[in-house]
């Protein structure tokens, strides 16, 4: 039977809700980046979107929905990592099925009417606002208000008709939402992509991986205080033609200056990947995949 999703903060939201659809939380409102992430990864198939406020709120409800999906942005080619998405998803049970790139372009939109002359202020998501650092420095009179997400800032203009303030969001968010656009790709440059991951419980994750389609890898350690460990690690990676595409350190809580790292890999042969991680692992602490999953190659533009 199908019947209307009775979704808690939009009707729409999923088209249509049935029993086998898969549902993905994400973090944001209709309109949000995250919720075109979502259903450019997924392309034709009908899939029911969660949203949730936050990211930890995204983390906490997949723990307690094993069977929930979920897809968070993990880094921006204009803001950089978003730092604590790598700490959630260590504490988390969530593995790395996936990955979908997007390329974001941002607009200014407020209730119609106005030109931008008439904003003083603008809101959006903190990691939006950064990747519009130029426009706002262009315009330094504009108070800076950070939101949930840039959706959610759009709705808000929108249901509580703020005369004077306009939303930094999607094209699709502003005439979502019924706001009129005042100025286009915003954006510092138009080289601006975030990549989002898909994320499973690891009770699920081995459904959803295709081992044949699997050339990519997302790596966890820590290292000791010894002279070139790091180094010792790279060798190791690149004697198995092991290609690093990203490292990022992060401070370990509790122990100063030593680091865990984050580390992505990409590799022809999976063979040779798990021989390098025979490897490696004794030469770290903590050793963790994160998750082994296609690459996405061709980003959506
Ligand atoms: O606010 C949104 O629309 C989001 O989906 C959040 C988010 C992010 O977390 O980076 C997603 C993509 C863009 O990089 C800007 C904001």
């Amino acid at each position: 039977m199908r019947h209307e999703n009775p979704a808690p903060e939009r009707a729409g939201f999923s088209d249509f809700y049935t029993p086998d659809m898969k549902r993905v939380a994400i973090q944001g409102i209709a309109g949000c980046f995250h919720e075109t992430a979502a259903r450019r990864y997924f392309r034709d198939e009908a899939i029911e979107v969660v949203p949730c406020r936050s990211f930890g709120a995204l983390f906490a409800r997949m723990a307690g929905d094993p069977a929930l999906l979920g897809i968070a942005a993990i880094e921006n080619t204009i803001a950089g990592s978003l730092l604590p998405n790598h700490e959630l998803l260590r504490q988390s049970r969530a593995r790395i099925v996936g990955e979908q790139k997007l390329r974001i372009s941002h607009v200014a939109a407020a209730l119609p009417g106005q030109g931008l002359d008439a904003v003083s202020e603008v809101r959006s998501h903190p990691i939006a606002l950064m990747q519009c650092g130029d426009f706002l420095k262009a315009h330094p009179a504009l108070k800076v208000v950070e939101r949930d997400d840039t959706a959610g800032s759009a709705r808000e203009i929108a249901e509580g008709l703020l005369c004077g303030t306009a939303a930094i969001c999607g094209a699709d968010a502003a005439e979502l939402y019924g706001l009129e656009i005042l100025e286009r790709e915003i954006e510092t440059t138009k080289h601006n992509f975030t990549r989002f991951l898909l994320l499973a419980d690891e009770s699920r994750a081995e459904a959803f991986s295709e081992p044949e389609r699997i050339d990519k890898a997302s790596l966890l350690f820590t290292l000791p205080h010894t002279q070139g460990s790091l180094s010792k690690v790279l060798t190791v990676l690149s004697f198995y033609d092991i290609n690093l595409t990203k490292i990022q350190s992060l401070p370990i809580v509790g122990r100063e200056w030593e680091y865990r790292f984050y580390a992505d890999v990409t590799f022809d042969r999976r063979r040779r990947f798990r021989q390098a991680v025979g490897a490696v692992r004794p030469l770290t602490s903590g050793f963790r995949i994160l998750g082994e999953y296609a690459e996405c190659t061709d980003p959506a533009l």
